[in-house]
This record gives C-alpha cells, structure tokens and sequence, in this order.
C-alpha cells in the first residue's frame, strides 16, 4: 500500500490536487509530489474574480488563481483551471440567497463542498484518469475494518472542518484523501516554508468567499429585492414591539439593533419569513433539546432508517463553532431527530447538524442533517400559527469551511 492506501507505486497513482492558492491545498500539492505521485492541480474558478480581485480573504478569485499557478509552475505540475461560476452561482449562491430568505441560516460550505468540490470536481477528476481527489481540508480518512472508509475529525480540533464535511457520501469518500488531516496549522505552514511556497505565510480567508467582509444582507438584497420587505418585531407573548426593515438583518440571539427601549433584556428567538416576522423574547426562549433534519447524509454503518427503537446514541454538533455534545439520535416516522442531552440556545434551521460517534478528538462522523425545525423550550409561545420556532446562530456570523 502507498500512503494514499493504494495498491500500487505513487508514479502510477494520478492524483488530482484541488488547489484553492492558498497554503493549505499548495502544501498538500507539494507534499504528495515530494512522495512521488502523478500530480496535477485543478482550480475551480467559482465567481467573478474581476470583482474579488484585492479582497482580502477571498478565495477561488483572480489572485488565488494566480498563486495557485505560482506554486504549480514551482512544483513543475501541470494545473488547470476550471470555470465554475454558473453552477456555483446556481448549486451554492442562489440556494444562500433562498434559504436566507426563508428565515433560514444556510451554509454555503457545505454546499460548495457537497456539490461544486465532490461531485463536479470528482467527475472532471475521474475524466482525466485520477485515482485519488486530495484536498487541503482539515479532517482525517481512514480506513475501517470493514474495508470501507470513514471521516474522522482532525488532529488539530480548531482547524478540524468536518462540520462542513458531513454530506460527502461513501464514493466520495473512498475516492478523496486529506493529507494534512493529522497537521497543525503551524506545521502546514512549515512545509510551505520548507519547499520554499510563496503562500506559506498568506493569511487565512475568514469570511465565505462569496459575501465580502461579511456584508451578506447586501448581497441578499441586491440578489432578490424582496429581502427588504419590513415587518413587525413581535413578544413570544404576542405583544407587537415595533418594526423592522427585513428579517434578513436579524439573526437568532442578537440584542442590540433591535430598536427596542426599556424594559427586560430582549433576544431575537425566532424569524417567521412569511409574516415577516422578527420573534423576540427572553433569554430562555433561545433554548432548544429536540431538533429534527432533514435532507439526510449517513456514513455510519447501515442505514439511518434502520435505527434501534430506543435510538442511537452519539454526540451532535449543531453549530460549527460548538464541540461535540452527547444527544440520541432517532428516527421517528421516517423523519431523523435529534435528542440533545443539554439544551442548547440558538439552534438554527438551515445550519448543519452533524452526527458523531462520540465526542473525543477524533470522533468519527456518522452523518447528519439540515437542521428543520427546532420547537422552543419555554416558554411556550402564544402567537396563533407560528409553530415552526426558526433560529439563527447567535453571534450573527456565518460560518466558513
Ligand atoms: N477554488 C478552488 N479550486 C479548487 N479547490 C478548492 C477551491 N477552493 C477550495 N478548494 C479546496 O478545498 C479545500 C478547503 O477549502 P477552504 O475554502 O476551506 O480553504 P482553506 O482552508 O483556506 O485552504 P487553502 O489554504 O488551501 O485555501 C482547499 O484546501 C482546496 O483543496
């Protein structure tokens, strides 16, 4: 076995680098043509890089298509790069845009990385003859006593991106391998050092490439008009407080910029798209035990259907911010839901609820779900019809991967 775990010589496995320009793909480029393998690295162009060109942190745009060239020309591989921009426009920007509109806390990562990286890559991977897909994401695959292989969290816990992993299926996985799954951050960094990367100190990109510095509301608004739609900022307990210029502005657990004076500290708890609502409440109203998915991914053994009657029980994360936290996973009437242990504030539909076999360092990743659908605790609300209890992640930033 090489150390890709192919049966044959790294000068007759091709491998096929997915190369962002940032450090991270660029030392896994290096390092896997430094062991021997057949390399050639593929960039996807995914948005228009005329208008990203000098923004600091973005990815997949004009410089980073550049570096990406640099460090292939310097590793003497052959690179090409690919426009991806309808399908990433179609498969992960416009679903934001939808999503966010409906009330709901998307995660493009996910998307990109289940879609656009996984499935259109993949393909374009096996058209010229790959046996392997490597990436510069931080999670580990290793192979079970099964034969099959399975998604482990990384070494490195703050850099472990598994959250944004969950939906890769079995072929996929068995196809992709993430040489830097057991490295710190310092350590990829060395390595671009050592072979000499013009990259190795770029800065890490923070923000989702697409929505520069954070500015997403813009992007909504510019992307479908009807996100400035104002509405009414309404008590769990039916009061109307005041008004509000789109509930695309607000997100689960904010307090400030409500526009509210006086009286109890005041949280948004929920987002009513239809009615244009903006739901507030106290800090309680945030908490959440039961949370059920939908559009389910299962990597674990059997089928996610077939679980034992009393349920399984794991460890889930349902923010990428958050650790591991013990929780039963069932399937009720074909419908997966998720029991966690210790209520959590904030959970919000369109967020990710990823589903591990336990909560050590490096938990295996069984699967998970789009967060649907998250009933409040307490106390219970008394505004006629609104069941579905839509959150958004308190800190009102959007997660990256
Ligand atoms: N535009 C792209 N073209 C090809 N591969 C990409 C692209 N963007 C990301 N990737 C792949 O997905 C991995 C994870 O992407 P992410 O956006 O999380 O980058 P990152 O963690 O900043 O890594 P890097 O330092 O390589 O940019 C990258 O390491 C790379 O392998």
């Amino acid at each position: 076995m090489n150390s890709l775990d192919l049966p044959m010589a790294p000068r007759e496995t091709r491998v096929v680098v997915a190369m962002s320009g940032g450090v991270d793909s660029s030392v896994v480029a290096a390092l896997l043509k430094d062991q021997g393998y057949d390399v050639t690295g593929v960039t996807l162009q995914l948005y228009d890089h005329g208008a990203a060109v000098h923004r600091k942190g973005a990815c997949c745009a004009g410089q980073d298509i550049h570096d990406a060239r640099r460090v292939a020309d310097r590793l003497g591989i052959p690179h090409y790069v690919l426009d991806y921009e309808d399908r990433f426009r179609e498969a992960v920007i416009d679903r934001f845009a939808d999503s966010y509109l409906a009330g709901e806390t998307p995660i493009p990562c996910v998307e990109c990385n289940r879609t656009v990286k996984f499935a259109d890559l993949m393909r374009t991977a096996v058209d010229i003859g790959a046996h392997v897909l490597a990436t510069g994401h931080y999670v580990s695959s290793r192979l079970l006593p099964d034969g099959r292989r399975g998604l482990f969290r990384a070494a490195d816990p703050d850099k472990d991106q598994t959250y944004f992993l969950y939906a890769t299926t079995q072929p996929q996985l068995d196809m992709l391998r993430f040489p830097l799954g057991g490295m710190t951050k310092t350590q990829t960094r060395d390595l671009a050092r050592h072979y000499g990367l013009a990259v190795a100190d770029k800065s890490e990109s923070q923000d989702i490439c697409f929505v520069p510095n954070g500015g997403y509301a813009d992007l909504i608004r510019k992307l479908r008009p009807e996100a400035a739609t104002p509405g009414d900022i309404v008590h769990v307990d039916g009061r109307v407080l005041g008004r509000h210029d789109g509930i695309i502005r607000f997100t689960v657990g904010q307090r400030r910029g409500l526009g509210l004076s006086g009286g109890e500290p005041l949280y948004v708890v929920a987002l009513d798209a239809p009615r244009a609502q903006v739901i507030v409440g106290p800090r309680e109203a945030l908490l959440t035990r039961r949370v059920k998915l939908r559009d389910m991914s299962w990597i674990g053994e059997g089928a996610w259907r077939d679980l034992p009657a009393d349920g399984l029980e794991v460890a889930v994360r349902v923010r990428s911010t958050r650790a591991p936290a013990p929780a039963v996973l069932h399937c009720r009437d074909g419908v997966a839901e998720v029991e966690l242990a210790v209520g959590e504030e904030g959970v919000a539909p369109g967020q990710a609820c990823v589903i591990y076999d336990g909560a050590g360092p490096e938990a295996r990743v069984l699967g998970g779900g789009v967060i649907n659908r998250a009933p409040r605790e307490a106390p219970a609300p008394r505004l006629e019809g609104r069941q579905d209890g839509r959150l958004t992640p308190a800190n009102g930033r959007l997660a990256r991967g």
